[in-house]
């Protein structure tokens, strides 16, 4: 990718606002267009007659909530204490056919990364801590924070959430890698002069330590905006039972993993009243969560990118970038590393989905099972 061009001018994608008829809920008029950007991070703003955004085209807001995150499997046991087989394990099982276990896997994995250099890219949420109801006290584990520690030691690594990037930070406390928040729009890396003259969304600053960075942050000019559609989505949903609204700097959670089922379309008719006065932002879907983010061309597949390059890692062919990640958002990473044949995407999911990744992991736990193998690996191929 060149990123000079690319990430100077991030490529608008469409925008238009929600048909409400789709939510089943009164219509619409069309959305006026929203404030002025400047020039170089906004292009223009196709806008489809359909009025409906990319991710509900094809399905309603309910049915894509009602999908977003399928209820955790109950392993059963039988009368003999045995694993009893549910049609649920069989279907795993067959899924696993086309996505392999990561750990299963590990000798094709580390014999094809032989005379290469892994980088590793990993989601946080779902991946690294498991899915709680309360999103505040989704922590790693001490466990799981050392595993990060040490594969960081071996392979330079990175975490791309769709968190902001301090939270993500607070979380796991970690010196040892780069981290990027809000879906890869907030990016703390190396100092690389070929990424730093865009001297719009990429600046010099230090980190918590004192060192130089370099921050890219592609949708800057969208943080009044997102801050304003914050405060209203809060006010907007405090009626709301369960419903949590989280500030991810860049982007905007609204989580109804803790709201009836019988409201969640109270809490779609919200987020849509306040999205049909900002056509410069969009909706995608997270598990029980509705994110609302800038319309830019930026995704944590192109914040892989980025993160290669400014690592010197990009166009290499002695590279493999792996990243693993648990939600649609981590697709576009997955979608990268297989498009461009360059790496694997790990898809960390205890029930079947379709997915661009290569290989599967059930849960965090196997997560860090996995980074632990890395590191022997690494260790017993060094000697
Ligand atoms: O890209 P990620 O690091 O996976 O972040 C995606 C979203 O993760 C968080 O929400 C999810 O995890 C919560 C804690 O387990 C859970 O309560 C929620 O239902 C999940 O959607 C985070 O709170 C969101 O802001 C992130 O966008």
């Amino acid at each position: 990718m060149d990123l000079k061009s690319n990430h100077t001018a991030p490529v608008l994608t469409d925008s238009p606002p929600i048909s409400k008829s789709r939510l089943g809920v009164h219509s619409l008029p069309y959305s006026p267009p929203g404030p002025a950007f400047s020039p170089g991070l906004i292009l223009t703003i196709p806008r489809k007659k359909t009025g409906i955004l990319d991710d509900v085209r094809s399905c309603s807001w309910l049915d894509a909530m009602k999908s977003s995150s399928p209820p955790h499997r109950k392993i059963t046991k039988g009368v003999n204490n045995e694993f009893a087989t549910s049609d649920a394990d069989v279907a795993y099982r067959s899924w696993m056919v086309k996505y392999p276990s990561a750990l299963k896997s590990f000798e094709q994995i580390t014999n094809f990364a032989k005379g290469k250099r892994i980088a590793l890219f990993m989601d946080y949420d779902g991946t690294l801590s498991p899915i709680v109801d309360n999103p505040d006290c989704a922590f790693m584990t001490e466990a799981m924070r050392a595993a990060v520690k040490k594969v960081a030691k071996y392979f330079p690594t990175a975490i791309i959430s769709g968190r902001s990037r301090d939270k993500v930070y607070e979380f796991v406390g970690l010196t040892e890698l780069y981290y990027a928040g809000s879906h890869g729009m907030d990016i703390m890396g190396p100092v690389t002069q070929s990424i730093s003259d865009d001297p719009i969304n990429c600046f010099r600053s230090t980190d918590k330590q004192g060192k130089d960075v370099n921050l890219f942050q592609p949708a800057a000019e969208f943080l009044p905006m997102i801050d304003k559609v914050y405060r209203s989505l809060v006010e907007s949903t405090k009626g709301i039972a369960g419903a949590k609204v989280e500030n991810n700097k860049f982007c905007v959670s609204v989580h109804y993993r803790n709201v009836d089922e019988k409201s969640w379309d109270v809490v779609a008719q919200c987020v849509h009243d306040i999205l049909k006065d900002y056509p410069r932002l969009r909706l995608t879907h997270g598990r029980k969560v509705l994110e609302v983010r800038p319309v830019i061309n930026w995704d944590k597949g192109k914040a892989v990118t980025f993160l290669l390059e400014s690592l010197g890692l990009n166009d290499c062919d002695d590279v493999l970038p792996i990243y693993v990640g648990d939600d649609r958002t981590d697709e576009d990473a997955f979608k990268v590393l297989r498009e461009g044949n360059r790496g694997y995407g790990i898809l960390v999911s205890s029930v079947p989905k379709e997915s661009n990744a290569k290989y599967s992991l059930r849960e965090p736990a196997e997560v860090m099972e996995f980074l632990k193998s890395l590191v022997s690996w690494k260790k017993s191929s060094a000697l």
